[in-house]
């Protein structure tokens, strides 16, 4: 069940429950009151379905943002509890997969194997994980702990937590599980596996006490454009979230390209081939029916964000407090990726964004926080498609200004646009999310030991 390779995949992305933009909630056509109501996300991912979308993907962070003083609670405040929301809409969809962050840092192996297999039952082989290794100190301060963790720990321990999940969803292989009720044999004992894993980081006795997911193994996602963040993408990701349209309409071709490059060609000494991988560089369509309404809708979302936190947004993403200084001035000293502790991706971008431009702190938060793209359906499809076809992207991973308007428009006038130039497929051929992506089933390392 191949995906034809000269069509794209595509998520739908929520990354705050009212879309992508810090201040999508106060966009007129979005429903700021349904974030807790379940009809908003089922409205949603079945909206996503209807389009053929590939993926749902529902991101996550453990933490209301309350650093800076702008006084204003936004709606990223307010985020339902991933797997509960996933299972939910496992059960009013199908076909379409459902993928969710889940971090490395602030959980143990154990439950999220679980989680994630049960998942993977549930919605008969629809689900995906994203690999964070979180990014903040709020967080941290919520599990018992006051820094979080350094960049090269938590990296450590994030390959080891997928080693341990991988490890704990092979605990029975596939025809592990019998049923025989005339023998009173449940499952054949020698199919069931302890991992007894056992380093500094993680003690592991397993097995896990649910069986092996349909799929294997759930779709294996990561979204870290550091150096270390690519390492873990080229060992283990199945799909990789890169930084695609974070701060500045789509960055350029070449940039994809470059990035692309840089993590496929990371996989050989992991042994793995090219084609285990798909880099979905995100992308936030302003969709208009003409180009002086796709202009409108652009300066509506421009206009969402009051000044006091658009500069607390800027020092939100360099980590220290700016609102002091002249905005109309540039930083008054450059950011150093040397020993920052939080996103190194977003700030290695901002440091991108200033030797290519002499940008101001008021242009530079404005350009942080107006990554749209905005375009006529005909306009967007034709981005997509130089991204496409100038190997720059697998796919992407759709970001809404808005919800659940943004979707409906890319799914009612960019979808059908990307089908009638053959870009995307009309149908699901599949059932899993790996059949959707075109990727294969991982063998269960027990049985590949027996039958080779
Ligand atoms: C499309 C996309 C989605 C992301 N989703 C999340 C998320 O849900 N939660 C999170 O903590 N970080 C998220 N991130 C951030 C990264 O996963 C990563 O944790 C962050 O960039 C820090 O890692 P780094 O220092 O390796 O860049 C996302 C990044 C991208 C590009």
């Amino acid at each position: 069940m191949g995906i034809d390779k000269k069509q794209m995949a595509l998520g739908a992305m929520m990354y705050f429950p009212a879309g992508e933009h810090i201040s999508s909630w106060r966009h007129p056509e979005s429903d700021a009151a349904g974030l807790l109501d379940f009809n908003y996300y089922k409205h949603i991912v079945q909206t996503a379905e209807r389009g053929k979308f590939d993926m749902f993907f529902y991101a996550d962070e453990l933490y209301v943002w309350d650093r800076f003083e702008s006084g204003i609670v936004q709606s990223n405040s307010i985020r339902p509890e991933p797997f509960t929301l996933l299972s939910a809409l496992s059960v009013v969809t199908e076909k379409i997969g459902l993928a969710a962050t889940v971090s490395t840092t602030y959980n143990e192996p154990y439950h999220i194997a679980r989680k994630l297999a049960t998942l993977d039952h549930l919605s008969g082989g629809r689900s995906g994980w994203n690999i964070v290794t979180s990014q903040t100190d709020e967080e941290a301060r919520n599990f018992g702990k006051d820094k979080h963790l350094e960049h090269k720990n938590r990296y450590g321990r994030a390959k080891e937590f997928v080693d341990v999940t991988q490890g704990l969803w092979d605990s029975w292989e596939d025809d592990a599980l019998l049923f025989d009720k005339q023998s009173g044999s449940f499952a054949d004992k020698d199919k069931l596996h302890n991992l007894n894993y056992q380093t500094s980081e993680f003690s592991v006795r397993g097995p896990l006490n649910v069986s092996r997911p349909p799929q294997g193994y759930p779709v294996l996602i990561q979204a870290g454009a550091s150096e270390a963040g690519k390492e873990l993408a080229a060992a283990s990701a199945e799909v990789v979230f890169a930084p695609g349209s974070a701060f500045g309409p789509f960055g350029t071709v070449e940039d994809g390209v470059q990035l692309y490059e840089d993590i496929k060609s990371r996989m050989t000494k992991y042994g793995r081939s090219r084609d285990e991988l798909l880099i979905l560089p995100g992308f936030m369509p302003i969709i208009g029916r003409t180009e002086a309404e796709a202009a409108e809708r652009l300066a509506i979302v421009e206009e969402l964000t009051p000044e006091k936190l658009g500069v607390d947004l800027l020092s939100h993403y360099l980590g220290q407090d700016i609102s002091g200084y002249p905005l109309d001035e540039p930083l008054p000293f450059v950011p150093q990726l040397e020993g920052f502790n939080q996103s190194k991706s977003n700030l290695a971008r901002i440091i991108q964004l200033l030797e290519r431009e002499n940008l101001t702190i008021r242009q530079l938060y404005k350009r942080i926080n107006s990554r749209g793209v905005a375009g006529t359906p005909a306009q967007i499809a034709d981005q997509m498609e130089e991204w496409f076809v100038s190997g720059a992207a697998d796919g992407f991973n759709i970001m809404f200004p808005h919800l659940p308007g943004g979707l409906d428009d890319f799914v009612d006038l960019v979808v059908p646009e990307l089908q009638r130039r053959g870009l995307f497929k009309q149908d699901y051929t599949g059932n899993s999310l790996r059949d959707h992506f075109g990727l294969k089933r991982p063998a269960n390392r027990y049985s590949t030991v027996q039958t080779s």
